[in-house]
C-alpha cells in the first residue's frame, strides 16, 4: 500500500511518528465528538433541560473544532515538508541526470525526464500530502473507534470488525486489477512526453517535408492510446469507489437496524445506541477517503519508482581522484591503450575499439575519417562524456584511469560539440559561460575574434538580447560562433576539445576563422576532430579513423608521403567521394 521509496524520503520517520499523533488524536476527538453529543440527545430524551445539556453540546464543539484545527495544522506541515522533499529530490534527480550524461537522457527520452522532473514531481508533492496522511489514518482511525464501539455495543463492534477485511480483500482485488492499468497509463505517459517534444523538436524538419499533418496524426494516436489507458484506470477506480460506497453504506445500515431493534425491544438504552450509530460512518471514512484517492496513490507509486530508478541509475566508471592539480602543461602525458567505447549494451560492436596513442605536453592532434567512424565517439570519451570499456586503459601522468569523467580534467577542458548549445540567457551571458567575471571588453573582444560583431550590432537589445529558445535563434554557424566565442574567452583552460567546431561555417567564413582560432591552439592541447582536410596542415599530430579504430596515425609530413589511409582518405574527398 505505501510505496516503499517512501521510506527514503529525508526525515520520514518523524513524519510518521507525527501523522500517528494527529490520527490517534483525531479519533479521540471523532469519539468525543460522538459521547458528547449523545450524551446531550439521550439527556434531553430522558427529559433533562436543554440548559443542563449546555457543556456537553460546548464540549461536543470543542472536538469539532479541534478536529478542524488539527486538520489545518496538518495540511500545513505536510504541505512544507513535501514542497522541501519535492525541492530535494527534484535537485538529487537533476545532480543524477547531470553525472550520468547526455546519453543516458537520450535513452530515456528527453520528454520522459522533463515530465518526471516536472509533473512526476508534483505527483510525489500529492503522494507526500495527501496519500501519507490518508493511509496512516486508515491504518489507526478505524482501530480505536472500533475498541470504543466495543465498549458500548459488543455485536456493533463485531459487525464492524467483520466487514472490514471483506472491504480490504475487494480493495485488493481491485488494486491488483488497477495497477496493471496504472502501469500501462503510466508507460503511455512516457510515450507520449517524448513523442510530443520529439514533434516539437523535428518541427521544422516535418514541415519542410510536408510530413507534419501524418506526424501530427502519430501523436493523436499516442494520446489516444493515453486516453484510453486513463478511462480504463478511471473506469475501475470508480467500480471500486463504488463497491466500497456500497458495502459501507450496507455495513452502517446493518448496524443501525441491530441498534433499531434493540431499542425497540428495550434491549438497549438510548445512548449506548445513538454514540455507535453516530461512530460507524466514522469507522468506514478513512477507507472511503483512501479508496477515492487510490488511483493518485498508483500514479504516485509509479513516478517514485521511476523517479527513484534514476537516482540509483549505476553510473559505470569509478571517479579516482585524479590528482592532476595544476593546469595542463609540457611535462604532462596522456595514454590511451586499447580505448573503446560503446553506446548501450544491445549494441553488438563497440562504436570505437583497440585505439592507442600517448601524447605529452600541448600539441594539435587532428582526427580524421569518414562520417560514423567514430570521431565524435572519441571525442565524447576523452571529454568523460562517455564511459570506456572495461578492456580500456587510459593513464594520466601514468595515473591509471577508469574514465576521464574526472573533475580535475574536466576543469580544464574546453569542449565544442558539433552542435553547441546556446542557453536562454543574454548574449553576453552566453559568451561569458565558462568566465561570467569577465569585463565588457573582453567579451567584446572574444566576440569580434568569432566573427559575431555583425549579429551584435543587429540584436536588439546588443549585448543584454536574450538568445537561445524562447529568445532571438541563431543559426547552427552563429552558435558554433558563440561557443568560439566562449573558447576566445577563456584563456584559463588549457585542453580544447573540438568536434568539427566549423561543420556550420561556409569554407569562406571558416578560413576567416581560422586565422584569429589558430593563434588560440598555441600551448595548449587541442584535439580537433573534422571532416575538412585543410586544418591537417597545421596539425602536429593526426589520427585517422575508420570504421572505429585507429588505421593510421603520424604527423602530417609522414602521413602525405606515406600511401596509406590518410592518402585514400584525402583522395575520396578530392574526388568528391566524401561528403564534406
Ligand atoms: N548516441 C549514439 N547511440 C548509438 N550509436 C551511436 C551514437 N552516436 C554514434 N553512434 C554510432 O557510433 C559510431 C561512430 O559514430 P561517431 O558519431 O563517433 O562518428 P563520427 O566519425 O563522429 O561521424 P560524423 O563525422 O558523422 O559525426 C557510428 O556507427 C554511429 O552510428
Amino acid at each position: 500500500m505505501i510505496d516503499k521509496n517512501v521510506f527514503r524520503f529525508n526525515k520520514i520517520r518523524p513524519v510518521f511518528i507525527g501523522l500517528a499523533g494527529l490520527a490517534v488524536l483525531q479519533a479521540l476527538l471523532i469519539i468525543g465528538q460522538a459521547y458528547f453529543l449523545s450524551k446531550a440527545i439521550s439527556s434531553v430524551w430522558g427529559g433533562a433541560t436543554v440548559a443542563s445539556q449546555l457543556p456537553q453540546v460546548a464540549l461536543f464543539f470543542v472536538c469539532f473544532m479541534m478536529r478542524q484545527v488539527g486538520h489545518f495544522i496538518k495540511d500545513k506541515w505536510l504541505d512544507g515538508y513535501a514542497y522541501e522533499q519535492s525541492k530535494e529530490i527534484r535537485q538529487q534527480l537533476l545532480k543524477k541526470v547531470f553525472s550520468l550524461g547526455p546519453n543516458f537522457v537520450q535513452k530515456e527520452g528527453t520528454g520522459n525526464m522533463v515530465t518526471m522532473a516536472i509533473e512526476g514531481i508534483s505527483q510525489l508533492e500529492n503522494y507526500i500530502t495527501i496519500i501519507l496522511p490518508k493511509i496512516t489514518n486508515m491504518m489507526i482511525v478505524p482501530w480505536l473507534i472500533a475498541a470504543f464501539v466495543f465498549t458500548q455495543d459488543v455485536r456493533s463492534g463485531v459487525v464492524l470488525i467483520l466487514v472490514f477485511p471483506i472491504i480490504i480483500l475487494f480493495m485488493i482485488i481491485l488494486g491488483y486489477a488497477a495497477r496493471a492499468k496504472a502501469d500501462k497509463q503510466y508507460e503511455g505517459f512516457q510515450i507520449l512526453s517524448n513523442h510530443f517534444i520529439d514533434s516539437l523538436r523535428g518541427l521544422e524538419t516535418l514541415n519542410l517535408l510536408g510530413l507534419s499533418k501524418r506526424y501530427g496524426k502519430n501523436v493523436y494516436n499516442v494520446s489516444e492510446n493515453y486516453r484510453k489507458a486513463t478511462m480504463s484506470t478511471l473506469r475501475i477506480a470508480i467500480l471500486s469507489t463504488f463497491a466500497l460506497d456500497f458495502f459501507t453504506t450496507l455495513s452502517v445500515a446493518i448496524i443501525a437496524l441491530f441498534l433499531g431493534l434493540n431499542l425497540i425491544n428495550g434491549l438497549m438504552p438510548l445512548f449506548p445506541a445513538l454514540t455507535v450509530l453516530i461512530l460507524a460512518p466514522d469507522f468506514f471514512l478513512p477507507i472511503r477517503d483512501f479508496a477515492n484517492d487510490y488511483h493518485a496513490t498508483l500514479n504516485g507509486g509509479n513516478t517514485l519508482k521511476s523517479i527513484f530508478a534514476v537516482l540509483d541509475a549505476k553510473e559505470s566508471g569509478v571517479q579516482e581522484d585524479l590528482s592532476l592539480t595544476h593546469q595542463w602543461d609540457v611535462t604532462d602525458n596522456l595514454s590511451v591503450q586499447n580505448l573503446g567505447a560503446s553506446y548501450g549494451e544491445a549494441i553488438d560492436l563497440d562504436a570505437i575499439r583497440n585505439l592507442d596513442f600517448n601524447w605529452q605536453g600541448y600539441g594539435k592532434i587532428g582526427v580524421v575519417g569518414r562520417s560514423g567512424s567514430g570521431k565524435s565517439t572519441l571525442i565524447k570519451v576523452l571529454g568523460g562524456f562517455l564511459n570506456p570499456t572495461p578492456e580500456s586503459h587510459i593513464e594520466i601522468n601514468h595515473q591509471e584511469l577508469s574514465t576521464l569523467k574526472q573533475r580535475e580534467w574536466q576543469q580544464q577542458m574546453f569542449y565544442i560539440p558539433q552542435d553547441p548549445y546556446v542557453f536562454h540567457a543574454s548574449f553576453k551571458e552566453n559568451v561569458a559561460f565558462y568566465v561570467p567575471d569577465a569585463s565588457e571588453e573582453a567579451i567584446l573582444s572574444a566576440i569580434a575574434q568569432a566573427g559575431l560583431t555583425d549579429l551584435l550590432t543587429e540584436l536588439p537589445e546588443g549585448l543584454a538580447t536574450i538568445i537561445g529558445e524562447g529568445g532571438q535563434t541563431l543559426s547552427g554557424g552563429q552558435m558554433q560562433r558563440v561557443a568560439l566565442a566562449r573558447a576566445f574567452l577563456d584563456h584559463s583552460r588549457k585542453v580544447l576539445l573540438f568536434d568539427e567546431p566549423t561543420a556550420h561555417l561556409d569554407i569562406e567564413t571558416e578560413a576567416e576563422l581560422k586565422e584569429t582560432m589558430l593563434p588560440l591552439f598555441e600551448e595548449k592541447l587541442v584535439i580537433f576532430a573534422t571532416h575538412r582536410l585543410h586544418w591537417m596542415k597545421e596539425m602536429d599530430y593526426i589520427l585517422v579513423m575508420d570504421e572505429g579504430q585507429i588505421v593510421e596515425q603520424g604527423t602530417y609530413q609522414e602521413l602525405t608521403t606515406r600511401n596509406g589511409d590518410y592518402h585514400r582518405f584525402a583522395s575520396d574527398v578530392v574526388g568528391g567521394q566524401v561528403d564534406e
